[in-house]
């Protein structure tokens, strides 16, 4: 059997998208931006696909959504586009923003005080959260933007982005969303809150890797990232990928057509596996179940390094990761884990679990055996684990 936990880092493409995307690689395969037949007859596929974004978050008609290749670039977009318009060519010199984002919002916030911008990289707190009220004391006269993610790739705590939201527009201050981690797994309805941009990627929710878009909140200026060809009105240049922005549209509507269902049904599977794993000795789940998204465990097993359970889980045939994918070369702790405060060895035993809504109960009996077994087998050659002494009665306690 072949179980996939890892659909925080990548989902499979669901077979509805794909067949929706074909007819755009092969047949109508026209440039949009042509005036003849073989372009102009990919607009409707195009108009629907921005229905469906629009219709999926509830954005307003006066808003924009702006298709791009990945999250990555939406990021580096909001960040790098409010650097030259309110900094460059400003009075800014301040962004805001967390210990935990992904890397595509840490680098380019990086880059960004390179060019003199002041960073504030607020904390977190037991949860992984960080609390709205931090984020007011660091915002000043000089803050450009506040940028906290809405979910958390490594372990799936939601922000307070209501509250934040309401803080930014009492401050007048521009406030983005990294949203890769929640769109298509919780309910986002972008008119119940203030938020000037929002992230998103359609490989987190069944769609094709390659593409996803950017909120923009009441056609708020951006200077583009990407300059050339006026596409997306002016907004990003570049030829359109009808087939791949066809499988977003499809995609974020399977995903968020009766989500709350969808959501309690995978919650209960998840739920179901982290109490076994929780049934283990010496482990610790990262964030309380009611704050985060219906699919996803942190888990830390002391004694066990992470990528060794990675290693024997996978030869289990079970995918799995110790944090964001991204990252998963280096041999590092799990940062969110330092950033909560675990020791250095404990943020080194974090494995990360996701599920999507094509996990089967029969796959989650399977991942149960085999994690359980794993950690036996694990401890039992572990260095800075020492053996469970028998008990009175003899029986060593399961591990
Ligand atoms: C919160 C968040 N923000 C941005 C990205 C990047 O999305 P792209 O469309 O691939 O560029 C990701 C992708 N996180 C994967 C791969 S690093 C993970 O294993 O956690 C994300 O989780």
């Amino acid at each position: 059997m072949q179980v996939y936990l890892d659909n925080n880092a990548t989902t499979m493409v669901d077979p509805q998208v794909v067949e929706a995307m074909l007819p755009y690689f092969s047949e109508q395969y026209g440039n949009p931006n042509s005036l003849h037949k073989f372009g102009t007859s990919t607009h409707p596929a195009l108009a629907k696909a921005m229905d469906q974004v629009y219709t999926a978050l509830n954005a307003s008609d006066n808003d924009d959504i702006v298709f791009t290749s990945c999250a990555t670039e939406s990021n580096n977009w909001v960040l790098q586009s409010v650097f030259i318009d309110l900094v460059l060519n400003g009075d800014k010199n301040h962004m805001v923003t967390t210990e935990v984002e992904h890397p595509s919002i840490l680098a380019t916030c990086r880059f960004l005080e390179e060019q003199g911008v002041k960073v504030t990289y607020l904390p977190v707190n037991d949860q992984g959260v960080v609390e709205a009220h931090t984020v007011r004391s660091f915002i000043t006269d000089k803050t450009a933007l506040v940028s906290v993610m809405w979910a958390s790739n490594e372990t799936g705590m939601i922000f307070p982005i209501k509250e934040i939201g309401e803080i930014c527009k009492e401050k007048g201050v521009l406030f983005h969303s990294d949203g890769v981690q929640a769109i298509g797994k919780i309910p986002v309805d972008l008119q119940s809150l203030h938020i000037d941009f929002v992230s998103m990627s359609a490989h987190k929710f069944h769609g094709p890797k390659g593409v996803g878009a950017l909120y923009i909140r009441d056609s708020q200026k951006l200077t583009p990232l990407l300059h050339g060809g006026e596409h997306m009105g002016g907004r990003r240049s570049g030829t359109l990928n009808v087939p791949y922005i066809v499988g977003m549209g499809k995609a974020i509507e399977l995903a968020t057509t009766n989500i709350e269902e969808t959501a309690a049904k995978i919650r209960k599977k998840r739920d179901r596996l982290e109490d076994a794993i929780m049934q283990i000795s010496d482990t610790m789940i990262v964030g309380d179940r009611e704050n985060r998204t219906p699919n996803t465990i942190l888990v830390s097993v002391k004694g066990v390094e992470g990528e060794s359970m990675l290693w024997d889980l996978n030869k289990g045939d079970i995918g799995a990761s110790t944090g964001s994918a991204c990252a998963s070369e280096e041999l590092e702790a799990n940062t969110v884990m330092l950033a909560i405060g675990a020791d250095n060895e404990l943020a080194h035993t974090g494995i990360r679990l996701s599920l999507s809504r094509f996990t089967t109960d029969a796959e989650i009996d399977y991942a149960i055996s085999h994690f359980q077994n794993a950690v036996k087998r694990l401890r039992s050659i572990s260095s800075s684990y020492a053996v469970q002494q028998p008990t009175k009665g003899g029986e060593a306690k399961d591990c």
